[in-house]
């Protein structure tokens, strides 16, 4: 347990991420004694909630998010006493000086500013914060992704906290590094040597990164039809797990280290620009199908999604990266709501043998799942028992949770919120990854709107869009499915 007195605030407390995700993520932090003695949790928007109200609210979230083995009343009675309400909306100064004097004066208290709130309020809080003088050596603020919705309001946004906090002090998350297996990548592959001499254009024929989801869009359709999913999901988790494949073995574990290489992959990343974008990207989105059994709604007819949305709500990209390890090998990314299944997971698929001495070839796979099991497996082939050489795919299976003895894993958040009070960037993303990330999507959508690239419409609980076979199929490749 840290020494340190905490205050965190929440910018957005109200919300599906703070109600979803935070405060069950918090509950553990405080059950597992994992927060610094005396730290205070105080949710802020503009809703009129008293403490009371708000904690009852926060109960409801919380029992349906936390594992019912793992909730307890008097867990709950201590952590609610942490817990506490202000209304005040974040884009009037004047309500900062209300919050510095419900603060109160203690300059010694880590003070961690968590803005889960669109990003158009990011920079008024800020600089409202500054104002108020509740901005010290001591403060953090966290920032959530999409940074922006383009590289130019990503830059302003950067520079507008970078005027009121120097870059140590800001924390852009990505949920994907908090994740257990994610991090398990970096272990995989710089802590085995086997892996090390292969892991090259040489030897590696392509690799694909999926995230499907059968989620559709939720409540979130007033954020979701703005953003999309190549700015809700490609343009973060999917660029930093292909950082986290791709990156050169960075010097020593630490913030500057480790994000130094995957900016390295990031500006390596070959541009797609106007017509490439016809063979280089799909976009879909969902229509009316099946989910479990159970009928769904056409993403245009879902809550506040415009009847005539183009958006999309899958993407698959082609990436490539110039650079001496990896040109010549295509990164096939992608990602959509409403599919028929929910999996995450990154396919190593590496080159046939030279001479195929047996006839039949394939496998030489190496699959790291996400989502929903973590686990990590080498497809191989094997013989057949009997008589004859024939061949088959097998698998070294590595289930991470039975491998540390079903150890509750922790929520990506819980583990990103810890690092956060103490201070510690690894695991987040700097200024320039950002940028870099923008950088490489900017062009894709603006050759959408070009080439007038509608999504193609796919059933819900389907596998999407036929297109998104062919981008493969065209190369003699095919999704894991
Ligand atoms: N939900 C998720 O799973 C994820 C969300 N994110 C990101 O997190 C952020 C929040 O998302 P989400 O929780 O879904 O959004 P919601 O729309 O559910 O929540 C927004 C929150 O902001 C508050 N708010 C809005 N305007 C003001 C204001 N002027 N002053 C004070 N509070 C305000 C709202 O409360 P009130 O109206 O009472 O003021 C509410 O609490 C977004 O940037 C999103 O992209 C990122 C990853 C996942
Ligand atoms: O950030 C986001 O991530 C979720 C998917 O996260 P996961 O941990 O459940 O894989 C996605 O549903 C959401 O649209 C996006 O904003």
């Amino acid at each position: 347990m840290l020494s340190n007195s905490c205050d965190m605030l929440v910018f957005g407390g109200t919300g599906d991420l703070a109600l979803r995700k935070l405060l069950p993520a918090l509950y553990y932090l405080h059950r597992d004694s994992r927060l610094p003695r005396d730290t205070r949790i105080i949710a802020l928007a503009r809703s009129n909630h008293t403490p009371e109200a708000y904690k009852t609210l926060a109960e409801r979230h919380c029992r349906a998010q936390v594992a019912r083995a793992d909730f307890s009343e008097d867990t709950w009675r201590s952590f609610a006493e942490r817990l506490d309400y202000l209304s005040m909306d974040a884009s009037q100064s004047a309500d900062f000086g209300r919050l510095g004097k419900h603060l109160g004066n203690d300059q010694e208290r880590i003070r961690v500013y968590y803005l889960a709130t669109a990003p158009d309020l990011f920079e008024d809080i800020a600089s409202h914060l500054k104002l108020a003088g509740l901005v010290n050596a001591r403060a953090r603020i966290v920032l959530e992704k999409p940074i922006g919705h383009s590289l130019e309001s990503a830059q302003a946004i950067n520079a507008g906290i970078g005027a009121v906090f120097d870059e140590p002090q800001v924390f852009r998350i990505d949920h994907y590094l908090g994740k257990e297996t994610v991090q398990n990548l970096m272990a995989l592959r710089f802590a085995n040597a086997l892996f090390e001499p292969v892991w090259r254009a040489g030897h590696i024929d392509h690799v694909q990164i999926s995230v499907c989801e059968t989620l559709g869009v939720e409540n979130r359709g007033a954020y979701y039809d703005h953003a999309g999913a190549m700015r809700d999901m490609i343009q973060n988790h999917l660029l930093q797990l292909l950082c986290l494949v791709a990156m050169e073995p960075p010097v020593r574990f630490d913030a500057e280290s480790v994000r130094n290489e995957k900016v390295k992959v990031l500006e390596a990343l070959k541009p797609i620009t106007g017509f490439d974008v016809r063979d280089k990207t799909v976009r879909g989105q969902y229509a009316a199908g099946k989910i479990g059994g159970q009928e769904v709604p056409a993403y245009y007819f879902e809550k506040n999604v415009d009847n005539d949305s183009d958006t999309e709500t899958l993407v698959a990209v082609q990436a490539e990266i110039d650079n001496w390890r990896w040109t010549g090998v295509p990164f096939y990314l992608r990602t959509g709501k409403r599919l028929a299944r929910k999996t995450s997971e990154i396919l190593i698929q590496f080159k046939p043998v030279p001479h195929q001495l047996f006839g039949n070839g394939e496998a030489n796979q190496l699959l790291i799942r996400l989502q929903p099991e973590e686990r990590i497996s080498l497809q191989l082939m094997a013989k057949n028992p009997g008589k004859g050489m024939h061949l088959q795919p097998v698998e070294l299976d590595l289930n991470l949770a039975d491998a540390f003895n079903k150890q509750r894993h922790w929520d990506a958040y819980e583990r990103l919120l810890l690092d956060v009070i103490e201070g510690d960037s690894t695991l987040f993303m700097r200024r320039d990854e950002v940028e870099a990330a923008w950088q490489w999507i900017d062009p894709i959508i603006k050759g959408w709107q070009q080439h007038y690239q509608r999504p193609r419409p796919y059933a819900a609980g389907s596998s999407g869009p036929e297109q998104l076979q062919h981008l493969l199929e065209r190369h003699g490749r095919k999704w894991i499915e």
